[in-house]
């Protein structure tokens, strides 16, 4: 078992990650509770809800609320369908919520603790490789049908427990989103770490002591950044890397037609494109694509039109003044971010649609 602590400027939790934590939950949890609702979805309550609950067994008063799995779920829908549940499982100042599950339910079970009574304690339990990026920082959010994330608010967890031990249930397609933002934490923060990644093949079985090592290091790298910056004022936009790109293709395809970690796979190539012709250098487009390929990220995917991707990055939260912002590499493990003019945008993005074809 491995703990992390993240002290920001206002709060600090800890990280736990380790195997088989889920049956001894209740140790972990940092204080006594009144109530407690689990927030879960339908795949991940039938792999690993009894567990949960059978460690919280000799807790009375324990809500649990599914929802149905996928991104379209992270909806305002849902979002007053589980503040409903809180009311209604008498939830107080002094309850709690579980978000047990992937990115989806983490960001909107979060989002719920956030607003619900002004703001109550939840727990992280990521069970995908991709939470290990969404359970720690503190983002919390729904999707807008115009934008992704646009309804949210930075509200830290009280812990995260991450058991590794979940993540073998795993599809291969999730296997693939989580690592996306794995080889983001490489690419932003050391070259070292990015090669690691880029060598890992993701065809075969995961040898799982790699994984957790490469899970520890994204969330390090994660946690240096929220530490420092936790409202994304400067230097937590380079968490960002592919998503400007990443989350137009989302909600143009559709909420759930491409997941998360592909579509930002898709950006960090954009990005990396954009870098070698903004600052002239040479960097590692060729080696992630040929990774993606290797590995069966979607790299022809059904194209939005130029006009609608550009309305939709112009929606990033880090625009201004509707002037896209993007994060770019000037090398590897060091980004930057630059305005990019509509001109500058269209160009770029013809030319990488008509590259990928
Ligand atoms: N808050 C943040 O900082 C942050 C960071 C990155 C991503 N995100 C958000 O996270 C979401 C994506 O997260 P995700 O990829 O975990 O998606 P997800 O939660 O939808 O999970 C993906 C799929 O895997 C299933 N699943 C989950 N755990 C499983 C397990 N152990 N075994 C088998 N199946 C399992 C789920 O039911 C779902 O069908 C997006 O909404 C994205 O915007 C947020
Ligand atoms: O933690 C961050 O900051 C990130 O940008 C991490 C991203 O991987 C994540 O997808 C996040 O939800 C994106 O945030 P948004 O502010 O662009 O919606
Ligand atoms: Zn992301």
């Amino acid at each position: 078992m491995h703990k992390q602590t993240i002290k920001t400027s206002t709060n600090e939790y800890d990280v736990i990650i380790g195997k088989d934590l889920l049956s001894n939950l209740e140790s972990y949890l940092p204080h006594n509770y009144t109530n407690i609702l689990i927030v879960t979805d339908e795949t991940v309550s039938k792999l690993y809800l009894n567990t949960v609950k059978e460690a919280l067994h000799h807790k009375n008063n324990i809500g649990i609320s599914v929802v149905p799995s996928g991104e379209a779920t992270k909806s305002m829908e849902y979002f007053y369908q589980l503040q409903t549940a809180a009311i209604e499982n008498h939830l107080d100042r002094k309850s709690l919520i579980i978000a047990l599950g992937g990115g989806m339910i983490g960001d909107l079970a979060g989002f719920v603790a956030a607003t619900f009574m002004r703001g109550i304690d939840f727990v992280q339990i990521p069970t995908t490789i991709l939470a290990h990026d969404s359970s720690v920082g503190g983002k919390v959010a729904i999707n807008h049908p115009k934008g992704k994330n646009l309804i949210g608010n930075f509200y830290p967890p009280v812990a995260v427990i991450y058991d590794v031990t979940t993540l073998h249930s795993l599809p291969d397609r999730e296997i693939r989103s989580g690592y996306a933002e794995v080889i983001k934490h490489g690419l932003i923060s050391d070259t070292t770490f990015f090669k690691d990644v880029v060598n890992t093949d993701l065809t075969i079985p995961l040898n799982s002591d790699i994984t957790v090592e490469h899970l520890r290091k994204g969330i390090a790298v994660k946690a240096k950044v929220v530490e420092e910056d936790e409202k994304e004022k400067n230097i937590r936009k380079f968490l960002n890397f592919g998503h400007t790109l990443g989350h137009a293709i989302e909600s143009e395809l559709g909420y759930g037609e491409i997941t998360h970690g592909e579509a930002v796979a898709i950006g960090m190539l954009f990005a990396l494109r954009v870098s070698e012709g903004i600052f002239d250098q040479s960097l590692p487009y060729e080696k992630l694509f040929e990774w993606m390929q290797h590995n069966h990220y979607p790299l022809s995917i059904k194209w939005p039109t130029i006009d609608n991707l550009i309305d939709k990055m112009k929606l990033d939260k880090k625009s201004e003044n509707a002037v896209v912002q993007m994060v770019l590499l000037t090398e590897v493990g060091k980004p930057a971010v630059q305005n990019i003019d509509d001109a500058t945008l269209r160009t770029y993005l013809e030319k990488f649609i008509r590259e990928l074809g």
